[in-house]
């Protein structure tokens, strides 16, 4: 895949001494004391020492863990249980007054589409895929695959995935989408020359079909650094069971969700001591994950700002765009629609969430449903004319 660089990142400047200069970060969002990367190539972390997971604890990761995925529902068994399953169905019902289900609002969301163009954003995991044990098989479904090219096919259609650019490629297999990997911190869109000389570290490059396109990869500089983390943290994690660490290129995750809960401390611990090790990373939780990235002005939200810059279609008059997500990655795209009154989020969710997106859907069984009415609609519009 042919690169070729264009001006330096308004992001990420200065190629010389890896300061806070040359991240171009704003140093509000910076640490301020500590090397901006790892001084050593291996760092030693202690796996267990007396009092260290007092760290984690106090800290509030341990809760955050526990609370990152919503337990699968259990078969309801015996009077305790069933009354559990009544609270917990009521408290959903009440949540979904507030977040009313896409399917059920598919008239109202037709409407407020009428004379816009629609412009689709999709997450992957949990979306287009069950949540599953093992990230390597969290497959997407030969008619969901379906669903999104119907879309796809009328209206401009992104992925912006937590996993890498390449890995969620692989998943999805259509080459009709735009994609975004790394939480939107790598992006393969259309050639827009306003854009790119918005964001100076936008390149060209070819995707896998030859085509001309834009790159922009605004945590470029931190490439070396995720890869050293990546690795430290696999060899640090080893011994623990069920754990797994991946590699998305621009961040790196942890998962604990096969992960005994008596050892969950232990992975926080490790990643604990790899932020302290590296100032300019930062954590985010997903669901039984824990994700180091680049702390960089960037994330989902702004991917879809990017995405519809590129498309020509940010005039907010035109066009509806829909973010569709389960995750608190999500919930940036979520709150940039919302707060921009510019289209809206749908969460996928069983369970109720404090949420910006303004309307629901349980699973990505109800996220198929929803792409194939809207698809079927459009369709039915465009033969009516
Ligand atoms: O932004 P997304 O496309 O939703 O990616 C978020 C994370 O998804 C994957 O992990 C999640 O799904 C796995 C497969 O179902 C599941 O095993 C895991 O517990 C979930 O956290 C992916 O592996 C992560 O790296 C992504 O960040």
């Amino acid at each position: 895949m042919e690169m070729k660089p264009n001006h330096a990142s308004p992001v990420l400047t200065d190629p010389a001494p890896v300061t806070k200069s040359r991240l171009g970060i704003r140093s509000s969002l910076l640490p301020q004391h500590g090397a901006p990367f790892s001084s050593s190539r291996h760092i030693m972390i202690p796996r267990r020492k007396p009092g260290i997971l007092d760290d984690v604890r106090s800290n509030g990761w341990l809760d955050a863990m526990k609370a990152s995925s919503p337990p699968r529902k259990k078969l309801v068994r015996d009077f305790t249980f069933e009354a559990a399953a009544d609270d917990s169905d009521a408290a959903y019902v009440s949540w979904m007054l507030k977040h009313p289900s896409a399917l059920n609002s598919f008239e109202q969301i037709i409407e407020q589409a009428k004379n816009k163009k629609i412009a689709m954003f999709l997450d992957y995991d949990g979306v287009l895929s069950p949540i599953v044990d093992d990230p390597d098989c969290a497959l997407m479904s030969d008619d969901m695959r379906v669903a999104v090219k119907n879309v796809a096919d009328h209206f401009p259609t992104a992925i912006i995935s937590g996993r890498s650019r390449d890995k969620v490629y692989d998943l999805v297999g259509l080459t009709e989408l735009y994609y975004a990997g790394s939480h939107g911190m790598d992006i393969m869109g259309p050639v827009n020359s306003s854009v790119s000389n918005d964001h100076p570290s936008c390149v060209k490059s070819t995707d896998q079909q030859g085509k001309e396109v834009n790159l922009f990869q605004p945590a470029r500089e931190f490439l070396p650094v995720i890869d050293e983390v990546f690795r430290t943290l696999v060899e640090n994690t080893k011994g623990i069971k069920g754990a797994k660490v991946e590699n998305h290129k621009f961040c790196a995750s942890v998962h604990y969700r096969n992960v005994d809960e008596k050892n969950w401390p232990v992975i926080a611990q490790c990643v604990h001591d790899i932020l302290k090790e590296y100032p300019r990373l930062r954590l985010t939780h997903g669901r039984k994950v824990l994700e180091v990235r680049p702390v960089i002005d960037w994330n989902k939200g702004k991917a879809v700002e990017f995405l519809l810059d590129s498309l020509g279609l940010s005039d907010t008059e035109d066009v509806l765009p829909i973010y569709i997500g389960d995750d608190k990655t999500d919930e940036d795209a979520f709150k940039v629609l919302r707060e921009g009154n510019f289209g809206f989020g749908i969460l996928v969710s069983s369970t109720p969430k404090e949420t910006s997106a303004v309307y629901s859907l349980k699973d990505p069984s109800e996220v198929m449903e929803f792409l194939k009415s809207l698809g079927n609609w459009k369709k039915t519009e465009e033969a009516g004319k």
